[in-house]
């Protein structure tokens, strides 16, 4: 479906929990952030009528991701739901990748076509910093299983802090070099709980890029690696992956929008930093029909904000874990 500001929408990103075994320096305090009851989380069924519903409308990629979204019990039937439509041509995965090596041959027999690693650092002891819990080695041996699962294209999303992982720009550039991995540098956003601290750490693309041009010499523009999302990628001379750049701070990417989200506890969220949201777990509750929620759906789609105002700061109670990035 086509919305207000002429951008075709078609990609949904769904948020299956608010629950993560990680807790990232940039999205969650250290005890984690207040959960949301379970009766009022969708369930695995209700998550499958939204996408059977916005199928309907033109939606035809679905990314899962939460929170952690391989923590979510019986993640596989929510997969296994959503290959049957045969209007979904597209299931993606974003994830820390700690419980992905155990999970990964369910999940491409699932339905799963390709996976996003949320990977900061390479350095296993600045990784345990960064996530607080997290282990380098089970997210690495993920990684590896994905690539040799086939599930092309596999991307790492590295956050870029400063005074945190600013020193290894290189080395992940490195790493596209030697590996067929889309290693794709996004900017800190102030969303929930990182804001203000975020805006004190931020460090744009071009200061990345800047940085890898000084030791690689000028990074050849690349055509989009297969995917949905905003990322403009570039690829060093004969390197197996490429290196892209999530510019949502400082040259956001609004004009091409082409997502919705759906939170956790089924709030149809047509934009990631625009508060409005769009009540579907009290329709599917109600025992609402496909027809009616595509057109709350489509009524979400038609108010969907033409661009974000971060600059005017973070007035939501929600954090990005509840959201799904
Ligand atoms: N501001 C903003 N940031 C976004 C948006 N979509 C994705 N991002 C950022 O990009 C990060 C990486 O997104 P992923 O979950 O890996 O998905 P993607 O880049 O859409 O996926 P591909 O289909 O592989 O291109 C997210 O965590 C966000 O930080 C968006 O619509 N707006
Ligand atoms: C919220 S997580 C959910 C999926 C999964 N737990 C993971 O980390 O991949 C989705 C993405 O959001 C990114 N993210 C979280 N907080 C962010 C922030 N404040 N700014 C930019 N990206 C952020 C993470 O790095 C991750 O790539
Ligand atoms: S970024 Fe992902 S892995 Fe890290 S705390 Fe947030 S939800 Fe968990
Ligand atoms: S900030 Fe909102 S409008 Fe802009 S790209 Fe993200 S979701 Fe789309």
């Amino acid at each position: 479906m086509i919305d207000g500001y002429k951008r075709r929408i078609d990609y949904l990103r769904i948020s299956v929990t608010d629950r993560c075994n990680l807790r990232c320096v940039y999205c969650m305090p250290p005890e984690g952030v207040k959960q949301t009851p379970h009766r009022e989380i969708l369930t695995l069924e209700e998550f499958g009528r939204v996408v059977d519903a916005a199928s309907d409308l033109g939606i035809n990629k679905v990314r899962i991701t939460g929170g952690e979204p391989l923590v979510r019990k019986n993640i596989l039937k929510l997969f296994q739901h959503i290959a049957k439509n045969p209007g979904i041509d597209d299931i993606s995965i974003t994830t820390n990748g700690v419980l992905f090596l155990q999970m990964a041959e369910d999940l491409k027999k699932s339905g799963l076509n390709r996976v996003n690693f949320s990977l900061d650092s390479l350095d296993p002891d600045k990784f345990k910093e960064i996530t607080r819990l997290g282990k380098f080695n089970e997210v690495w041996r993920g990684i590896e299983k994905a690539i040799a699962l086939n599930l092309h294209p596999v991307k790492l999303n590295v956050v870029a802090v400063r005074g945190v992982n600013d020193r290894e720009f290189g080395d992940f550039a490195r790493l596209s070099r030697e590996m067929p991995l889309h290693i794709r540098f996004i900017e800190l956003m102030p969303i929930g709980e990182c804001n203000p601290w975020a805006v004190d750490n931020f460090i744009s693309a071009e200061e990345i890029v800047r940085k890898l041009q000084q030791e690689f010499g000028p990074l050849q523009a690349e055509t989009k690696v297969t995917g949905n999302g905003p990322a403009k990628y570039f690829r060093l001379p004969g390197a197996k992956g490429t290196l892209g750049f999530i510019t949502a701070i400082s040259e956001h990417f609004c004009s091409t929008c082409n997502r919705l989200r759906l939170t956790a506890n089924g709030q149809l969220r047509p934009c990631l930093y625009g508060n409005q949201e769009f009540d579907l777990k009290k329709a599917l509750r109600r025992g609402a029909g496909r027809q009616e929620l595509a057109e709350l759906i489509a009524k979400g789609i038609r108010q969907k904000p033409g661009q974000h105002h971060m600059e005017e700061g973070w007035s939501d109670l929600r954090v990005m874990s509840q959201i799904g990035g």
